[in-house]
């Protein structure tokens, strides 16, 4: 399903919005390393890399909760926690990479006029060094982070951010059910990308595509609007 709001604009344009989490980069192991390293310093031993997948998608705030809660950190050190945490973030940028094919997919629709845009839940600290790392800036016409708003997904606002900077509505690329429903309540369609950081299973994710392969979005994209 197609909302009547996107099929209404010129079709070759309609502007695709990314989320970077699990969607366009690969920050797993950025993250589970900024975390186990958060954990070695305080003397906790390390968790799976699966199970920080899970603390991941509602931004930072509730990341540490969750692996407060998970590793028994002492929550009385929650500012310094914090403040380490994001410094941690910043650094895992020198481990994270982008999926394989998502920079020749981006760089394919940009140079056939789509507008590009990025909203995530990743604080703009953290944002700005891995769109820094991996030279992806010049990519998007909008950018909203985590920490943009005063709200965050899966409220539709940062959503309706992106597309009013880029325009007009348009298509939500994300990976997981956090990005479903911000992009049911902004009134928008919605591709999943499977291979991200996914918590539910795929038939309870409501999407309108779903694809395991950058090498397959641009086409996708062509075939459904052009
Ligand atoms: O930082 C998070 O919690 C998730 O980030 P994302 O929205 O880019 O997936
Ligand atoms: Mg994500």
């Amino acid at each position: 399903m197609i909302g009547a709001a996107v099929t209404g604009r010129g079709r070759a344009t309609v502007p695709v919005v990314f989320d970077l989490d699990g969607t366009l980069v690969d920050s797993l192991p950025g993250i589970a390393w900024a975390a186990n390293t958060l954990l070695a310093e305080r003397g906790h031993a390390p968790l799976p890399q699966a199970r920080i997948g899970t603390f991941v998608g509602l931004g930072e705030r509730v990341f540490l909760d969750r692996l407060i809660a998970a590793a028994g950190l002492d929550a009385a050190d929650d500012a310094a926690l914090m403040a380490r945490l994001l410094d941690l973030y910043r650094a895992a940028a020198d481990r994270t990479t982008p999926f394989p094919g998502a920079r020749e997919a981006l760089q394919d629709l940009r140079d056939a006029g789509v507008p590009l845009g990025l909203c995530t839940n990743k604080p703009s600290g953290p944002l700005d060094a891995v769109l820094d790392a991996l030279d992806l800036r010049g990519l998007f016409g909008a950018v909203v982070a985590g920490d943009t708003l005063p709200v965050r997904k899966p409220d539709p606002a940062p959503l309706h951010r992106a597309f009013d900077l880029l325009g007009g509505l348009g298509l939500y690329v994300g990976d997981n059910g956090i990005d479903a429903r911000t992009a049911t309540s902004a009134g928008v369609p919605f591709w999943l990308f499977t291979e991200g950081i996914r918590h539910e299973p795929l038939a309870d994710i409501p999407h309108d595509r779903a694809f395991d392969d950058f090498a397959r979005l641009a086409a996708l994209y062509r075939a459904t609007f052009a």
